[in-house]
């Protein structure tokens, strides 16, 4: 866990530092805003930030969102009013630290911050079989690629064999290769020089660079544009980057994870991805399985989600009693584990009382029956039916907005999950819903997105 402190914090950085580096923590300290964004930018990376409450935190968090930087911010301040603490949780922050610091709530802050990243719950035979190859792997350097439906946890799977890896304490940085604009994306990961292109403010560290004695991990890797895949090839088989508008390589030390929901064989069929890079990524790879096929996991990720989802809500811990569990089991979950925590936390908000019960559970199309059981298809069909009644005589694209905004909200705002489920790729997610927008209308925020990288 590295941790940037930003600002004085009315002189009690020394204090703040002496507890987080006690559990664990890497310190270091910049004055201001600027020097934060620079050392940032200078691949300095950090897990979170503690700034002063009395600092531009807006500033910050438009400029982390801007530059792709993912950092949860922790205002922190002395005295300070509610009032004050909540325009700070306004204006981007994540918490709220009341100084002189306190050891528990620091420790807590730091552990939430950094279990949020690395929890990887599992008792189902095949994927304890999954996790025993990935223990085997995690030491060596190898480049590992990681394969499995949306959702089911590619990416939780990486964190994973960081954390049991030889270079557990250095950097993870992840990079998700769909959401970041294709023009953007080789300067996003060979950083760039001063003035390289309109908008290069200032010199700028990629993830290579970031990711240095670590592991980066290229997420959705498959979206990758072919002649920016031929440089990704060179910058693993040389451990050389060229940053863009630089005039020397750079060396770089690190372990390449890949993660693809789709078969890399047949996008190589299809000329769409580079054999040879395929042969380079997948010296191992991991097939993380469906979650319909590993009915433990639904067991004990259910009661984990309940858990954090009851924490993180205020409630007294919520647990679910035998008709909720089998409904749970009874549904497909094409959306695999992320479809699961979202109906959790659902019913953990819905339920009446301390315990869910089969009615709290609302499957992820919004019928009270999981899609796998007789009552169910009846349900869909006569639903199906009745919808697409009411469809004719509406204009495609509206249908489309709708369809659109209701998998958005479903998704509590999150693009990345959202377009995954529509199947459509981010980039047109986005697009679809920048004209919804420049039309007046009100388009889900993003929320919930990946813990290791801003996906605007
Ligand atoms: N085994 C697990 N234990 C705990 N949480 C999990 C597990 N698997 C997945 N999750 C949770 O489910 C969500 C989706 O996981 P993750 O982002 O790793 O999936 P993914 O396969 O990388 O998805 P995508 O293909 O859409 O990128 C996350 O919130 C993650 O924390």
């Amino acid at each position: 866990m590295r941790l940037l402190i930003i600002g004085s914090l009315n002189g009690q950085i020394g204090a703040a530092s002496q507890i987080a580096m006690s559990r664990g923590a890497k310190v270091s300290q910049v004055d201001d805003i600027e020097m934060a964004m620079a050392s940032l930018r200078a691949g300095k990376g950090a897990d979170m930030a503690m700034i002063d409450v009395n600092l531009p935190i807006r500033n910050l968090v438009s400029m982390l969102a801007s530059e792709r930087i993912n950092l949860p911010v922790i205002a922190c301040g002395v005295n300070t009013d509610a009032t004050a603490a909540a325009n700070a949780i306004r204006a981007g922050a994540k918490e709220f630290l009341p100084l002189p610091p306190d050891p528990e709530l620091i420790a807590a802050v730091l552990e939430a911050v950094s279990q949020e990243n690395n929890k990887l719950v599992f008792a189902d035979p095949t994927m304890k079989d999954v996790v025993s190859l990935a223990e085997q792997i995690a030491p060596s350097s190898a480049s590992v690629l990681i394969n499995g439906e949306t959702g089911t946890g590619k990416e939780v799977m990486a964190s994973y064999l960081h954390t049991h890896s030889n270079r557990a304490d250095k950097p993870f940085v992840c990079v998700n290769c769909a959401a970041i604009p294709e023009n953007l994306l080789e300067s996003e990961l060979f950083g760039h020089e001063k003035g390289a292109f309109t908008g290069a403010i200032a010199r700028r560290v990629g993830k290579f660079e970031e990711a240095n004695g670590g592991t980066l991990l290229l997420d959705e890797i498959s979206e990758m544009d072919i002649q920016l895949q031929a440089k990704l090839l060179r910058a693993i088989q040389e451990k050389m980057i060229d940053r863009v508008g630089g005039t020397k390589p750079v060396p770089v030390d690190i372990r390449i994870i890949a993660t693809s929901n789709r078969d890399l064989a047949e996008a190589v069929a299809e000329k769409t991805f580079r054999e040879d890079l395929l042969f380079r990524l997948n010296v191992v790879t991991l097939k993380i399985p469906p979650l319909r096929e590993r009915p433990v996991d639904i067991d004990v990720l259910s009661r984990h989600f309940a858990k954090k989802y009851s924490e993180s809500n205020g409630l007294s811990e919520r647990k679910i009693d035998e008709t909720a569990m089998a409904k749970l089991k009874a549904n497909p979950w094409r959306g695999n584990v992320r479809e699961l925590e979202n109906t959790i936390h659902r019913a953990v908000l819905l339920c009446q009382g301390d315990v869910i019960t089969g009615d709290a559970i609302l499957m992820p199309d919004g019928s009270a029956t999981p899609s796998g059981q007789a009552g169910a298809t009846a349900n869909i069909a006569i639903n199906g039916a009745a919808a697409t009644g009411a469809l004719v005589g509406r204009k495609v694209a509206d249908v489309e907005k709708d369809l659109i905004l209701n998998t958005l909200d479903h998704c509590f705002g999150n693009r990345t999950h959202a377009a995954n489920i529509l199947g459509i790729s981010i980039r047109t997610l986005r697009n679809k819903l920048k004209l919804y927008s420049d039309d007046g209308v009100d388009v889900p925020a993003a929320a919930g997105e990946n813990r290791y990288q801003a996906r605007a």
